[in-house]
This record gives C-alpha cells, structure tokens and sequence, in this order.
C-alpha cells in the first residue's frame, strides 16, 4: 500500500540575470525563487491497484514518482510505501519496488540481457528456482527468446522496453513504477506490453503506477487516474465517473478557409464555447446535451468557409486534454 500524505517538493532556483554584468553580480548577490514541482498531495494506492499518474509536461509527475522510490526527498508531508519511508530506507524500499523510466536503462549495455538478468538475479537475491520460473513465464509472454544472447545496445527499442519491463517485475516487486513505456513503440509492441503488465497485476497482485501521455496506456491499463496540474491533485477517482461526468463533451476542430479572426456567431453564444484558434484551425467545444454537433455545424457553415472538420470523441484522450486546458 502506498500512502502520501501532504506532500510537496519545492526545488530552489537561482535567477540568472542575462549578460556578462548579471552573470558576475550573481556571484555576490544571488537571488533565489521557489519551483512548487509538487505542491500538498494526498493519496493511497491499495495493494493491486494500477493507477495511472498523469497531467501535462511539468506537472509534477516524474517528481512524485522520484519521491515514492526514495531519489528525492519531500520537502513535507509524509510517503510510506509497503510500511517503509522511501528517502530513510532507500534500500529496503529498491527491493520491494521495479521501475521502468522511458528512456534510460537498467540493463548493462554491453552484456546480453540474459547476463543482464544474472547480474539482477544476484543482486536481489532471487532463488534459483524463482529466477526460472519467472524466466519461463517472461520469455514467453514477452516473447524474449530471440534476444537473451544480444547485447542490450543491439537490441531495436521495442526489443529494448520488453527486457526492460522484464526486468523491473523480475524480483517480483509489489509495486512497479513505469514512465512511459510504450513511448515510440509501434502497436503490436505496445499490445504485448500493456498484455504483459495486466498479466503481472493479475498473476502477482503487483501495484502499478503508470505515468504516460499515452490515453490508450492508461484506457487499457487502469482503472483509476490521478490527474495533476502544476504539483496539485486535479482528479483522484475512476475512469469510468470521468466519462460519464464529462462524456457529454465535444470538440469540434474547423479548419477555415481563410484565416483571420474569428467571432463566435451569435447563435452559438452560451451553447458553444470557443477554446482554441491554431494556425488556420478553430476549435471550439459544447456539451451535447446542450447543442448538437450538427447545430453547430450548420451554424458555422452559415458564417464561415470551413474547408475541413473533425470531431473529438468523449474519449479519456479528450475528456484529459480538455482538463489539462481548462481545469476541472
Ligand atoms: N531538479 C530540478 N530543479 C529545478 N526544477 C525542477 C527540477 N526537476 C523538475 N523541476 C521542475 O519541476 C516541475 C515538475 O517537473 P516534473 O519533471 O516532475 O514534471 P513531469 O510532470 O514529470 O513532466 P514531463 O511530463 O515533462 O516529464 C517542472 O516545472 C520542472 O521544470
């Protein structure tokens, strides 16, 4: 179970004045400002559960995700993770924990993931015949057979997530952290991977924090979201209530014929809202209980030349961009 209660972390910057002169004055006199990277959080993961942590670039994510595995400490408010505070027993709480983080490897780049796997072995000191069992179990789920002989710098990176994720439940962790798991990955890859995690959580019960821009990750993966905003807690329940709370919602994007401003007609005033006006492209959103996307199309059709359109669906992907733009 993991627990947070409070938590912020503030990171100190140093102000930079620009030039020669700043430069040298901020040698003697250097200002200081507060980044509130994660701001009073409060949540509990259950044991089993897969949530997904998500919000905008700069949110907060990666911060907390750091706090919960004991990189970073809080600068307050309490985290306990399986009973252990992460930053006071770094240790005890790695034995207990697997992580995948995007880009960056946990297998030694020169050795073939099998020895790789050896080294980890090892290092958590997994029984022999544990080691096997998951071994077997990871081949073929993740279809692994073909790379244990390759040197982790050979492997495509597709090849490289599977024996990453393989990796990270190796030790049979209780609780796995993965930063963007499918990133750049083509689609049979990103299905073997989500089938991959959802067989861990059912075989192993094991609790996955999922931080990804990817909505279908999150769709097919968890149950529950927790959405960020600038270190603050936005949304902390089901997908499901977020649908049907804001599942009436529909944006609607008009690629105009010609650019130039644009006023909502009047028609449209309080049943539709105009939220973005992008390189030729207007947008504007309502709820179909409201107005239909027909009405609305009609009456832009009557003011103005639009060359193309497309819909948003109420969709998670919408429903989360709309609240990252707008708020809850
Ligand atoms: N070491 C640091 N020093 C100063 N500021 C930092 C540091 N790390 C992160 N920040 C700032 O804290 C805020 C939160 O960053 P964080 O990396 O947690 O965001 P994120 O939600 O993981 O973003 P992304 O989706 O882009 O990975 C950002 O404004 C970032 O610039």
């Amino acid at each position: 179970m993991i627990e947070v209660k409070g938590l912020s972390k503030y990171y100190k910057l140093v102000e930079k004045k620009p030039g020669l002169s700043g430069a040298v004055q901020g040698l003697f006199a250097r200002k200081y400002s507060i980044k509130k990277a994660v701001d009073d959080i409060s949540f509990v993961i259950d044991q089993g559960e897969m949530v997904g942590y998500i919000g905008a670039n700069g949110a907060g994510k990666s911060t907390t995700i750091k706090m919960l595995c004991g990189i970073l400490t809080p600068s307050s408010g309490e985290i306990t993770v399986s009973g252990i505070v992460p930053y006071k027993e770094r240790k005890r709480n790695a034995s207990n924990i697997g992580a995948v983080f995007g880009q960056r490897t946990q297998l030694f780049w020169d050795i073939a993931v099998r020895e790789s796997y050896d080294l980890l072995k090892h290092i958590y000191e997994i029984p022999q015949h544990q080691y096997e069992k998951t071994m077997d179990l990871f081949t073929e789920v993740l279809d692994l057979g073909p790379l244990l002989g390759i040197p982790v710098r050979q492997l495509s990176l597709g090849q490289k997530m599977r024996c990453e994720l393989a990796a990270a439940f190796l030790h049979s962790p209780s609780i796995v952290y993965l930063d963007e798991p499918t990133i750049g990955l083509d689609v049979a890859v990103k299905v073997k991977i989500r089938q991959f995690i959802k067989e861990m959580n059912r075989s192993m019960n094991t609790t996955v924090i999922l931080t990804t821009h990817d909505m279908q990750d999150i769709e097919e993966i968890c149950k529950r979201i927790i959405i960020i905003d600038e270190g603050k807690i936005l949304y902390d329940g089901s997908i499901q209530s977020i649908k049907d709370r804001y599942g009436h919602k529909r944006i609607i994007h008009f690629e105009m014929e010609q650019e130039g401003e644009f006023t909502l007609p009047e028609s449209l005033l309080g049943k539709a809202e105009f939220t973005a006006h992008e390189a030729g492209v207007v947008s504007l959103s309502f709820s179909n209980l409201i107005i239909t996307a027909a009405e609305v199309i009609s009456e832009m059709l009557r003011f103005y030349h639009i060359r193309d359109l497309t819909i948003a669906d109420s969709r998670i992907e919408s429903i989360v961009q709309d609240i990252y733009e707008r708020g809850i």
